[in-house]
């Protein structure tokens, strides 16, 4: 059976959109970036710790967990869920006018072995004003989100570029999912 180690609405909704069976397990990992740690490395172990959190969770010995991470980068700086709303306009006028990069990772891991995948998508911001920041803000849909804006809501409309995976950056990137379940025998096609 595949479980979903994610509380997040949006990794369900992506993996329901590929026909996908599975359930859910919650879990509790914290995120902390490590001073040695690349943001891909952060990533990447993030996602893995919420896979091996699960698997712990779970009884099921042929149980198989994907757990996912997803930041935003900008000048090696990882920008995570916002504190507050105060937070969330820093980073946005952080974003503003420039290219940033969303790292999403995917492991898979059972008690066969672990494998995983990684897409880095490129996001360019127009410039972005005050009121433009105050106003997205309000939407309330900043928050819970990396970087402070999704890319399925209002927040696409400060989105002027994107170069990679709009799943991805949503959260679980699709393309790179589907090749390890099928990989796996979890999908046929
Ligand atoms: C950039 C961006 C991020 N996000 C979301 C995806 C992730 O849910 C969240 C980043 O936080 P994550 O720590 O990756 O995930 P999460 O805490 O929401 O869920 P869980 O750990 O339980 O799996 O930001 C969007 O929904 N849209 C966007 O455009």
């Amino acid at each position: 059976m595949l479980y979903l180690a994610s509380q997040s609405p949006r990794r369900r909704q992506l993996l329901e959109q590929i026909g996908v069976d599975f359930r859910t397990v919650d879990v509790e990992v914290p995120e902390q970036r490590a001073l040695a740690e690349s943001p891909r490395e952060y990533v990447s172990r993030v996602a893995r710790e919420k896979a091996l959190a699960g698997l712990a969770a779970l009884s099921d010995a042929g149980a198989v967990v994907l757990g996912a991470d997803t930041e935003v980068v900008l000048d090696d700086e990882v920008f995570g869920k916002p504190a507050d709303a105060a937070d969330a306009a820093a980073m946005l006028r952080r974003l503003s006018g420039r290219v940033h990069e969303v790292i999403s990772t995917v492991w898979l891991i059972s008690h066969k072995g672990e494998w995983s995948d990684t897409s880095v998508s490129r996001v360019r911001m127009p410039e972005l004003d005050a009121a433009t920041i105050k106003a997205y803000i309000a939407t309330g849909e900043a928050f819970g989100k990396a970087g402070a804006y999704a890319i399925q809501g209002h927040g696409a409309k400060l989105i002027e570029h994107l170069d990679g995976s709009h799943s991805g950056v949503m959260g679980l990137p699709i393309f790179e999912t589907a090749r390890l379940l099928r990989a796996h025998a979890l999908i046929t096609a």
